[in-house]
């Protein structure tokens, strides 16, 4: 094979076609040579014949109107204007060859071309080219690869492509393996990791869940609705301070987020200040902390209820649930066995740092968090913990005359006791204390115990989360902010993956928003000597290719290192080849992209 360069005119397209033309000495010979007696080729294939009353010479049936309509819908394809051409010419060099040599005999290799309706460019290329300047055909080079001397006359398609005098041996072209794509062995890396995926895909699930009926909700709840309860009903439920709790999972009207309610049943609201704390709430930013967003009281549930509405944090589960709460046992190596619960102590510092950082944000704005509990702390991804529930104790058991101080000071006895729970695993390790040490100390370092006694130690001036972070230690501290930075590492690089699959997807959108769109069937720019057909035939080139056996070749690789090509409007030459395989087209991805960026503008602006 052998490109022909030539000078690039004004034109931005490139596309060159690669004819195949009979020039009239050829029809005359075919005149000579065919029987008048024989049916049309072009009726048998196309089901109608361009040159019937212009001198074509074979038997044309007469037409049958209703079902065989003229294809008035496929436009004389417009020659190539000059305009048109700037990209090399492609030349199969075999073809040339063979010129010259005497017709080979053969039988067709079944072709794909009867499968698309691209055959009527082949009556016209004897006119267009007649049509065009010999420095314009010098460009335009007859593609001989079909020009077969069939011997089979008796064939019914026998000697429709006897119009050229040079016929050679047909080559397999292996330009469906033009492109060298990279190993087939697609790395993972390319796409969201499968954990992350299969997280994220649970945490979507369980903020669409649909609200299964028979709760006997409100439709609406201040600006509320589709409300869902996060938790199954339980025979024996456990009190929130003095009173029942639920948690729900609803929609805002107000901007359509998915927001966690929680509920206290049968509140009666005494001072109306007693909100004053949820605004300072509604303020803090941290991490760790479930943000609060606002209360309010309502009859909705056909009571008098407190709710606070929190951030929603999808598939979250307590401490509680993931650390203590008994598991059922599950069949491992074939027989029943516990499923162990134990918390890891490099997880538990990670918590404790957590807590004590949410804590301090809390102590440092003059509140105090009041509900520092397994059941009421909930991990929200990988070792990623948030206290929930903050601000409802304010309202609860709102005291104008409340010593934060020792509110504070409470806060750091009940991290003790999450700190006994979870070591131990049991919610009321606290209730025996010498025991929850000894195993605690059988467990953990003596770091952690050293922790744990301070916390639930006697109150006192000295004893203040900022003692508390210091008791954790600069060297923990440190691993633990390593590990933070590592984990947005990871997921920086995860979105970077998405990042590309992004533009590749509204790269593909573009494509199909432009390719087959059937007002154009009608527009000559996308007949085969449009500026447009490049497009068409690169979507075949990306997507419809197939090996030397004619079996479609999927290969994930090659489409994508076309489209990041194509995006990058490389310079990088490819060639295209009509569906009928009869012409070919050598250009640059640049010059595709030029085409795309061309039609889908023209798209756009028609659009508006
Ligand atoms: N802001 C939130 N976002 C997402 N889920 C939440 C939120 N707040 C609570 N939940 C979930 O709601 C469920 C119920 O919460 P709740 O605090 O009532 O826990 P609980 O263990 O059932 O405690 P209790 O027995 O006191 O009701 C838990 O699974 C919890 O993870």
């Amino acid at each position: 094979m052998a490109y022909f360069s030539n000078s690039r005119p004004q034109s931005s397209s490139s596309a060159i076609k690669i004819v195949n033309p009979a020039d009239n000495e050829d029809k005359a010979k075919l005149h000579k040579r065919d029987s008048p007696q024989r049916q049309c080729r072009n009726i048998l294939i196309h089901g109608y014949c361009r040159y019937q009353d212009r001198g074509c010479i074979y038997y044309h049936p007469p037409v049958e109107t209703s079902n065989n309509p003229p294809r008035s819908e496929s436009p004389t394809p417009p020659s190539l204007s000059a305009q048109a051409v700037n990209a090399p010419v492609f030349v199969p060099n075999a073809a040339f060859h063979a010129i010259a040599t005497p017709p080979p005999t053969f039988a067709p290799s079944p072709s794909p071309s009867t499968f698309y309706q691209t055959h009527d460019e082949y009556d016209n290329y004897g006119d267009t080219i007649s049509n065009h300047t010999p420095q314009l055909l010098e460009h335009q080079l007859v593609n001989q690869y079909q020009q077969v001397d069939y011997e089979d006359h008796d064939s019914p398609t026998g000697n429709f492509y006897q119009s050229q005098r040079a016929t050679f041996v047909k080559q397999p072209l292996d330009y469906h393996l033009y492109s060298h794509p990279t190993p087939d062995a697609f790395p993972s890396t390319h796409f969201i990791s499968d954990a992350v995926r299969e997280e994220l895909h649970k945490r979507s699930e369980a903020s669409q869940l649909v609200t299964i009926p028979g709760h006997n909700l409100p439709d609406e709840l201040q600006g509320y609705h589709s409300l869902a309860p996060l938790e199954p009903p339980v025979a024996e439920r456990r009190k929130f301070f003095s009173w029942y709790s639920t948690v729900y999972r609803a929609t805002s009207s107000n901007d359509g987020v998915v927001y966690a309610l929680r509920r206290v049943e049968n509140f009666r609201l005494m001072h109306q200040a007693a909100f004053g704390a949820i605004e300072t709430w509604s303020r803090i930013e941290h991490p760790n902390i479930a943000r609060v967003r606002e209360a309010f009281t309502s009859r909705a549930f056909n009571d008098n209820s407190l709710v606070v509405a929190y951030d929603y944090y999808p598939n979250a589960q307590t401490l509680f649930e993931i650390h203590i709460k008994q598991k059922p046992p599950v069949f491992q190596h074939g027989r029943l066995s516990t499923v162990s619960t134990a918390l890891p102590e490099a997880t538990l510092w990670s918590y404790i740092i957590q807590i004590a950082s949410s804590i301090k944000a809390v102590h440092e704005v003059g509140l105090a968090v009041r509900m520092i509990d397994a059941t009421k702390i909930m991990v929200t991804g990988k070792n990623r913990i948030r206290i929930g529930s903050c601000g409802i104790a304010d309202v609860l058991m709102y005291d104008p005359r409340l010593d934060t101080a020792m509110v504070q000071q409470e806060d750091l006895t009940m991290f003790g006791r999450l700190i006994f729970a979870l070591c131990c695993n049991n919610l009321a390790a606290m209730n025996t204390l010498p025991k929850a040490i000894d195993m605690m100390g059988r467990q953990y370092s003596a770091d952690v115990k050293t922790l744990a006694l301070y916390l639930i130690s006697k109150p006192g001036s000295h004893k203040n989360i900022v003692q508390v972070i210091d008791m954790i230690g600069t060297n923990r501290l440190v691993c633990e902010m390593d590990e933070t930075h590592n984990s947005v590492n990871r997921l920086e690089a995860e979105l970077m993956g998405e990042l590309e699959n992004g533009r590749l997807v509204r790269l593909l959108c573009k494509f199909g928003f432009i390719n087959e769109r059937p007002v154009f069937a009608r527009e000559p720019r996308w007949s085969e000597t449009g500026d447009r057909y490049i497009i068409k035939l690169f979507r075949d080139y990306v997507f419809h290719q197939v090996d030397e056996n004619g079996n479609p070749v999927i290969n994930l690789t090659h489409v994508l290192a076309c489209l990041n090509k194509l995006d990058a409007g490389t310079d990088e030459r490819i060639m295209l080849v009509s569906r009928d395989e009869q012409s070919c087209l050598v250009v640059s991805y640049k010059d595709v992209k030029a085409c795309i960026d061309t039609a889908f503008g023209d798209l756009a602006r028609a659009s508006r």
